[in-house]
């Protein structure tokens, strides 16, 4: 089917629930500031661009999974307010994409910043 919304009420929608979850969501508020302190420390320690794309990638990573996770506790809570089995599942399923997306992350962080982080220390 196709849909005739306009792409400013595409936009509006998206726009409508970025701002919810900041609002909401705790965990997506320090993800999004952990992100800018990531890319400003980049700009800081003048990674190479390809390893800032990178960081940008693993930054979007982590910020779409928190907004799906919020999207599915919230479906969840629509479909499911008493505790069921198949919605402790899917809950715990969105959490633990939230958190191998936040792993993987903070791994590729490590690796791009080692080199520049020591040498500015002075250890190599
Ligand atoms: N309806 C339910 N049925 C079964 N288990 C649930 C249900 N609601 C929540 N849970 C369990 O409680 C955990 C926490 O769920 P909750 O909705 O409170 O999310 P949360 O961890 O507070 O998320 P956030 O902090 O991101 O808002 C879930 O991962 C799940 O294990």
């Amino acid at each position: 089917m196709r849909s005739k919304r306009k792409w400013s009420d595409v936009f509006g929608c998206a726009f409508e629930g970025i701002i919810h979850s900041l609002r909401t969501e705790r965990n997506l508020r320090i993800h999004v500031l952990a992100g800018i302190l990531v890319v400003l420390a980049a700009l800081f320690f003048q990674l190479p661009l390809r390893d800032i794309a990178l960081l940008l990638v693993m930054i979007a990573l982590v910020i779409c999974t928190e907004l799906l996770n919020t999207a599915i506790e919230k479906a969840v809570d629509l479909i499911s307010p008493d505790w069921h089995k198949l919605a402790k599942i899917a809950k715990d399923a969105a959490a633990a994409a939230v958190l191998v997306a936040a792993i993987i992350s903070v791994l590729v962080a490590v690796l791009l910043f080692y080199q520049p982080v020591m040498s500015w220390l002075g250890m190599i």
